[in-house]
């Protein structure tokens, strides 16, 4: 592996490249995304250029895939040749190498990785096992919103401490200093969400090093990266110092993610560093995606009053014959799922899918793509595409997912939130499941009004790209306590 990421080459060696729109020196095409959103901006210009693009990012040559056909050839019958992220010198700093799942290299550390995440970290045996911890969680949530009914609540505020509740308690076990560590693993999260843009832009002129030097991105990223190693450092030192972890401590039975990697640890599979890494990205990962997801589908059902009754009605029906809500009646919860998916096609909390780079050159449609060649998958725009999804595209329409075998599951390239091929998403139904227990709460045991002056037309949508795509605002609603048992009765 090279010691950083490559700069891009003279144009004559090239070949024939992807059409894509006109470079400046020294920033290439950079300036045609400045001040806008990125995949509403690379939209634009695919639909001038073609679904497959040719942009300079810097020193960063990049292609930018914006249909389904283009994305099944980088992602199933070129898997291989773009299986790697680009080594960005900033990864190297915050995740420990890099040596987490994220960042690291195809090879035998990631594949070890790979294979303790789906074996032993967030399988579905796993996500099973930390249901009690969850619906712990979720009750505490219900609580609050049950004594703040009538009035205007901060959601957005409320599903990120939940979500980080769920991801700390599921990622370190209960432990007494559960609230101050809830507190740092929050804080860590916005560290990494508020940087990334940063970050990224910075990694853009990898060989300009004054660059991060005088923008003060490489003094900001030390100072961030000392503060997130002291919370893991701590948190570590606390499991540590236990002799015995009781298995209580992990929930519903089932043993803390930590305990499970320091025991790899201890048995020489992983350094602490490594250890240290991996928590992170289950920190970050687990916590940025989730809350984002179930503000755009309240947000979305608000606007919908149709859509969040008839999700309600299934819900509270489900909830009347069981007496609660847990993973065990997700198979039954139908149209929330539908709910879920069309989030997930209007709103990907990555709008483009996690960067990968090619390590081979390889021709795609005619075009010679580089070794060492960003690519960006445009999900945002291929879940829009009016060619796979209709007239209606643009609509929140859950209803077109009943009856429909199209998945989120990587084999369907008109709908890949969650990315495919070798570097899918491995937390995908550990990230569905927290999203279910919230949502089918929020829905059976609350109504929902929007603010005065607020109606379903004029509620902001506008989105705000940070590590995920989220809401620019927060979303204010009205909870109604809604007792779905005596509701029924009377
Ligand atoms: C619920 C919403 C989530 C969405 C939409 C999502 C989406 C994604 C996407 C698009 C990728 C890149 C896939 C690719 O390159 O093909 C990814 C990778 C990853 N995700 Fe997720 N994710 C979610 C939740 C989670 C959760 C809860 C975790 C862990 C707790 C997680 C852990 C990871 C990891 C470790 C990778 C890197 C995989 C690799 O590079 O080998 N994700 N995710």
């Amino acid at each position: 592996m090279s010691s950083g990421r490559k700069v891009s080459n003279s144009s004559s060696k090239l070949g024939r490249l992807p059409p894509g729109p006109w470079r400046v020196p020294l920033i290439g095409s950079f300036h045609h995304l400045v001040g806008h959103l990125p995949h509403r901006r690379l939209r634009e210009l695919s639909q001038r250029y073609g679904p497959l693009m040719y942009l300079q990012l810097g020193q960063i040559p990049t292609i930018v895939v914006s249909s389904a056909e283009m994305a099944k050839e980088v992602l199933k019958t070129h898997d291989v040749v773009f299986a790697h992220r680009p080594r960005l010198p900033v990864s190297e700093i915050v995740f420990y190498g890099p040596s987490d799942i994220v960042f690291s290299p195809v090879g035998h550390h990631w594949k070890l990785l790979r294979k303790i995440a789906s074996q032993e970290l967030l399988n579905a045996t796993r996500v099973r096992s930390l249901q009690a911890v969850w619906e712990k969680e979720v009750s505490s949530l219900m609580n609050t919103l049950s004594m703040e009914a009538g009035s205007c609540v901060n959601l957005s505020e409320k599903l990120f401490v939940t979500i980080c509740g769920i991801s700390s308690k599921s990622t370190f076990g209960k432990k007494q200093n559960y609230k101050g560590q809830l507190e740092e693993i929050m804080l860590v999260s916005e560290l990494i969400s508020n940087s990334a843009t940063e970050l990224y832009v910075s990694e853009l002129f990898p060989s300009w090093k004054w660059l991060h030097i005088i923008t003060g991105v490489s003094g900001r990223t030390r100072e961030m990266c000392r503060k997130i190693d002291l919370v893991l450092q701590n948190i570590i030192v606390g499991e540590e110092s236990k002799d015995v972890i009781k298995e209580e401590e992990g929930g519903g039975g089932g043993e803390c993610l930590l305990k499970t990697l320091l025991n790899m640890k201890d048995q020489g599979d992983l350094t602490i560093n490594q250890v240290k890494a991996v928590i992170l990205d289950m920190i970050t990962a687990g916590t940025d995606a989730p809350p984002t997801l179930i503000e755009w589908a309240m947000a979305e059902m608000i606007r919908s009053p149709k859509v969040m009754k008839k999700a309600q009605e299934e819900v509270r029906q489900v909830y009347r014959s069981k007496g609660y809500i847990n993973e065990t009646i997700f198979d039954e919860l139908e149209y929330l799922k539908a709910v879920i998916k069309e989030t997930l096609r209007l709103h990907p909390p990555p709008p483009l899918m996690a960067p990968r780079e090619s390590t081979q050159t390889c021709e795609i449609n005619g075009y010679t793509i580089q070794s060492g060649t960003q690519l960006l998958v445009n999900v945002w725009a291929i879940g829009r595409d009016p060619k796979y999804w209709g007239t209606s595209a643009e609509e929140f329409l859950p209803e077109r997912f009943l009856n429909s075998p199209i998945d989120y599951k990587g084999f369907n390239f008109e709908f890949i939130p969650f990315g495919s091929g070798k570097r899918v998403c491995p937390g995908m139904s550990f990230g569905v499941a927290s999203v279910e227990i919230v949502l089918a709460n929020l829905l059976c045991h609350f109504d929902w009004e929007l603010p005065g002056g607020t109606t379903p037309e004029t509620l902001d949508m506008t989105e705000y790209m940070s590590s995920t795509l989220g809401r620019k605002n927060n979303l204010i609603l009205i909870p109604i306590s809604y007792n779905p048992i005596s509701s029924s009765i009377n």
